[in-house]
């Protein structure tokens, strides 16, 4: 399906990208939405190349899934279920109906009831039984925690509420951790989980119960739940009033715009979440309405589908400039590859092309002094997207923000132009080097350049911006796995974990014996039953 993009990039495999620069090319491989500003000059794309990935967005017919998408068709065919986290930041627009029912009534209500609650958590109206809540601790994984967790962090200068953790591994030192920091009289333990049945959580869960109970009379009345399984929040002993429910409809990695964004919620307030969504709904109208050419999402995912899919490199490095967007890169590896890591096409049938990439990445300029290595002189080209905001928040320290942002653009300036032989040759010249050693120190200091990234730069990292950034890389999934004509919206791939893990267990607690299992599962075993698991 690539092949004519293939073979232009077979042509087009030698040119330099710097050479494709003329006095537009900047502007004219650039798309901004509100301040927000998306550059890909910096690829071997040029409009032919353009044109030719449009041709795919219109011969997988991505405009007629996207409105399929909006308007809450059961699009997560192997589920049965509509893909509608657009309902829960679509705050002023109007019905959403599934099943010819409209479900916004509920949404908002839903966002009302959290805010209420998270109100009164942040004033001291709902207490513990030692006085106003100081911690939060939301315990839940994947979904249930990547999002709120690089909510909290991303935002951290708008977080005037009560301290904010997230327990998310079933290893022990995970809740240790957290758990010996906190007062249980006045802690709020969330348990987030959409199925909650999430193995991992409902142990954490059990474990902070327990935690709790060892100093407050009532755990139960300090514990809330976030699940689209309500009717099993009540088992765990926990007031409806403190219930907040989502539907199926909403994916686990896209749920943070809901209730899993709860402790996010109390960290930074109602209004500074609602700006959260507001910046989510600005990005899905952008995508609903602009032109291909001039979509941010859909070009998003053009890059990388010719980066990945026609070029054949496996990986993009996510570099975000702005510490606070930490977390971005894990959020993304869940978001981007459970749901476009898939072996087969919607109809069932295998792939005939490579599936989504696999996404890394740190904050700059960290990474510069570690991996970044790789990324200038290593084999392989690893396309990078960069992120960079315009402004800090730190008064005072503008100096230092202004070092991060000329690192950035020097990074993908680096990555494209690089450093011919004969430059070097000079740098080992004014060395005072000759002969063989000149050229043997030279050759070390080539940089082969002409290596793609692309740049998102904004104005400063608010509530609103963030929800931008969010539902922009949502949406740039949509696409990626619309041209790939998969599901993007199944994770069938964690499930054999999973039922592997129940069956382990009784061996590692030394109930039952591992002799049946295949050679090293069952040496393992032995190893670290002899090790004293
Ligand atoms: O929210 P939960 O139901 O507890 O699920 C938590 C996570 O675990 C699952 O195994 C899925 O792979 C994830 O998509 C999900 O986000």
């Amino acid at each position: 399906m690539f092949e004519a993009l293939k073979a232009k990039a077979e042509a087009v495999a030698s040119r330099r990208i710097e050479d494709l620069f003329d006095d537009n090319r900047a502007e004219a491989f650039s798309v901004s939405v509100g301040d927000m500003l998306f550059d890909y000059s910096k690829t071997n794309i040029d409009a032919e190349t353009l044109d030719m990935l449009i041709g795919q967005l219109e011969a997988a017919k991505v405009a007629e899934r996207r409105e399929a998408m909006f308007t809450g068709e059961a699009i997560n065919v192997t589920e049965g279920r509509a893909v509608l986290h657009t309902a829960l930041r679509n705050l002023d627009g109007g019905a959403v109906e599934v099943d010819g029912q409209d479900v916004m009534p509920e949404v908002l209500e839903t966002l009302q009831r959290m805010e209420d609650f998270s109100e009164a958590v942040r004033t001291g109206s709902f207490a513990g039984q030692g006085g106003k809540i100081t911690d939060v601790v939301n315990i839940g994984i994947g979904g249930s925690d990547l999002g709120p967790a690089m909510g909290a962090l991303a935002l951290r200068p708008y977080h005037d509420g009560p301290r904010c953790h997230f327990v998310s591994n079933v290893d022990p030192a995970d809740i240790q951790d957290v758990l010996q920091a906190c007062d249980p009289a006045t802690t709020l333990v969330i348990v987030a989980s959409k199925t909650f049945t999430t193995a991992e959580t409902m142990a954490n869960a059990r474990t902070a119960k327990a935690w709790m109970g060892e100093t407050v009379s009532d755990p139960a009345a300090q514990f809330a739940a976030l699940s689209s399984a309500v009717d099993k929040t009540s088992d765990f002993g926990i007031d409806p009033s403190r219930v907040f429910g989502f539907a199926d409809w909403v994916g686990g990695r896209y749920s943070m715009w809901g209730p899993i964004g709860l402790s996010l919620m109390i960290a930074i307030g109602g209004d500074a979440f609602r700006a959260f969504l507001r910046g989510g709904q600005a990005m899905d109208r952008h995508f609903r309405q602009a032109e291909w050419h001039e979509n941010m999402p859909a070009l998003l995912a053009l890059v990388g589908l010719w980066h990945n899919q026609v070029l054949g490199h496996a990986t993009r490095a996510v570099l975000p400039y702005d510490n606070r967007l930490a977390r971005l890169p894990a959020y993304l590896q869940q978001l981007e590859m459970e749901s476009n890591g898939k072996r087969v096409s919607m109809d069932g049938k295998p792939l005939p092309y490579d599936s989504g990439p696999v996404v890394w990445g740190e904050p700059g300029t960290n990474g510069q002094h570690a991996f970044y290595q790789l990324i200038h002189q290593g084999t392989r080209v690893i396309p990078c997207e960069f992120l960079v905001a315009a402004q800090g928040h730190e008064e005072g320290l503008e100096h230092q923000h202004r070092m991060l942002v000329a690192n950035c653009l020097a990074q993908s300036e680096a990555l494209m132009k690089g450093r011919d032989m004969d430059v070097a040759r000079g740098l080992m010249e004014k060395k005072g080097l000759t002969g063989d050693e000149l050229e043997r120190q030279a050759s070390h200091r080539v940089f082969e350049g002409n290596r793609p990234s692309t740049t998102l730069a904004y104005p400063k990292l608010t509530p609103e911006v963030f929800g931008m950034i969010v539902a922009l890389y949502e949406h740039r999934v949509f696409v990626e796995g619309a041209i790939l004509g998969i599901n993007s919206y199944d994770q069938w791939g964690v499930e054999l974990g999973k039922e592997l893990a129940t069956a382990l267990q009784p061996m590692v607690d030394g109930e039952q014996s591992a002799a049946g299992k295949d050679g090293s599962t069952a040496q393992l075993v032995d190893f670290l039953r002899k090790q004293g698991v």
